[in-house]
């Protein structure tokens, strides 16, 4: 499955812990995500993870692309509420496309759980289908 990951700066610790648990489950799966959520994930757990530009850069419209060709089978997108940047036109165009083309999404570490581990339970098998 294609996985992608992107985090406010205030949640970018949040997401390496989490796939610093998760490592093993990741590591059987294909891994992107924006430039800085990248680097800090790939430092912390070694997995492989195709980084693309820094979201400021135009990173989370990469992911977006990606979403809008059905590219995208599971997005972690780890927000951070109180900031200014969680109402912005092109964070919510993500969650939009992701609800356009039923791709699972976590927003928050809670959700991305959930979806772990039933990615791992085989739940979101239906999606390598619906790609066929
Ligand atoms: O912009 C982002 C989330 O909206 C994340 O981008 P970076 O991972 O490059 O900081």
């Amino acid at each position: 499955m294609n996985i992608a990951l992107t985090a406010h700066d205030a949640k970018k610790e949040l997401m390496v812990q989490f796939c610093i648990a998760y490592c093993g489950i990741l590591s059987r799966h294909n891994l992107c995500a924006t430039g800085t959520t990248g680097k800090l994930v790939e430092e912390a757990t070694g997995l492989s993870v195709h980084r693309f530009l820094s979201g400021p850069q135009g990173g989370d419209q990469q992911i977006a692309a990606r979403i809008s060709c059905n590219e995208i089978d599971l997005l972690l997108y780890f927000r951070d509420p109180m900031q200014k940047q969680a109402l912005e036109p092109h964070d919510k165009n993500l969650l939009r496309l992701c609800d356009l083309n039923n791709i699972p999404v976590a927003t928050n570490i809670a959700t991305a759980e959930v979806l772990i581990h039933g990615l791992e339970r085989g739940d979101l098998d239906w999606r390598e289908i619906v790609k066929l």
